[in-house]
């Protein structure tokens, strides 16, 4: 489930240079195939082109999802998750910064891929990312955590673009860590959550 790997933090940064710019371009591309005015023969052959690529990358390929990684030096990598997946289009891809405290912070553009109603981002969108935030402040990165019960208010209305995340460990119970956190617009906090995580029996 948690796979441990033989790599050095320098060459698993090596594979981020390789494919980081791949899923920062295949960004990109959602980004312009959502908001193109292209014709009909233009738009053929981008799908064309797309096909061809998506071969080419198909020529070599792991078996099953991408899974979640560790190394030695106690560094984790999950790069096809969907809210910080490096190698994942469809994750922003959220950077969650942690303090030495343990609480998380994250700033994030969301763009036209990331609309709910119009011109707003998707709550599901919000749901997602919150609970991934969350997930981390749980778990502090040194033990698993599985959402167990998320709770959300959605306030206020989230326009797209900068938003900003935030949260910290509000209580502990045995097993149950409790977690507290909200997301914010330039027009103030639109989601507040609040979260109960389980630490695994079998984890233990
Ligand atoms: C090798 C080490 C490497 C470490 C490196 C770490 C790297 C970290 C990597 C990445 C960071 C994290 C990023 C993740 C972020 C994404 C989060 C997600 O999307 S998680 C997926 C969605 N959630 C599920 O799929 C859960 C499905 N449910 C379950 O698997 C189980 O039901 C589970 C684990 C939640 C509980 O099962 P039980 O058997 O362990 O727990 P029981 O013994 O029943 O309960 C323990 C206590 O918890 C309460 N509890 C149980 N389930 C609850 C629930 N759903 N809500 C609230 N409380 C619950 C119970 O009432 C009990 O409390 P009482 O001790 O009696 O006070």
């Amino acid at each position: 489930m948690f796979r441990f790997v033989d790599l050095s933090d320098a060459e698993v940064d090596a594979l981020e240079a390789r494919y980081g710019p791949l899923g920062a371009s295949l960004r990109e591309l959602v980004d312009a195939a959502i908001r193109t005015n292209a014709g009909d023969a233009e738009v053929r052959d981008a799908v064309a082109t797309i096909e061809a690529l998506t071969e080419k990358l198909r020529i070599d390929q792991i078996e099953g999802a991408s899974g979640v990684h560790y190394n030695e030096a106690g560094r984790s990598w999950s790069w096809g998750n969907a809210a910080i997946g490096l190698r994942n289009a469809v994750a922003p891809p959220m950077d969650v910064q942690q303090s030495e405290n343990g609480d998380t912070y994250a700033e994030v553009h969301l763009g036209a891929a990331y609309e709910g109603p119009p011109g707003m981002v998707h709550g599901g969108v919000s749901a997602l990312l919150l609970d991934h935030l969350m997930g981390v402040t749980a778990s502090r990165m040194t033990k698993v955590t599985f959402t167990g019960t998320l709770t959300l208010k959605y306030r206020n209305p989230l326009p797209l673009g900068r938003v900003v995340l935030s949260g910290e460990v509000s209580g502990e119970e045995g097993r149950k860590v409790f977690v507290a956190a909200r997301i914010e617009g330039d027009q103030g906090i639109a989601v507040e959550a609040d979260g109960i995580f389980i630490v695994p029996v079998w984890s233990e």
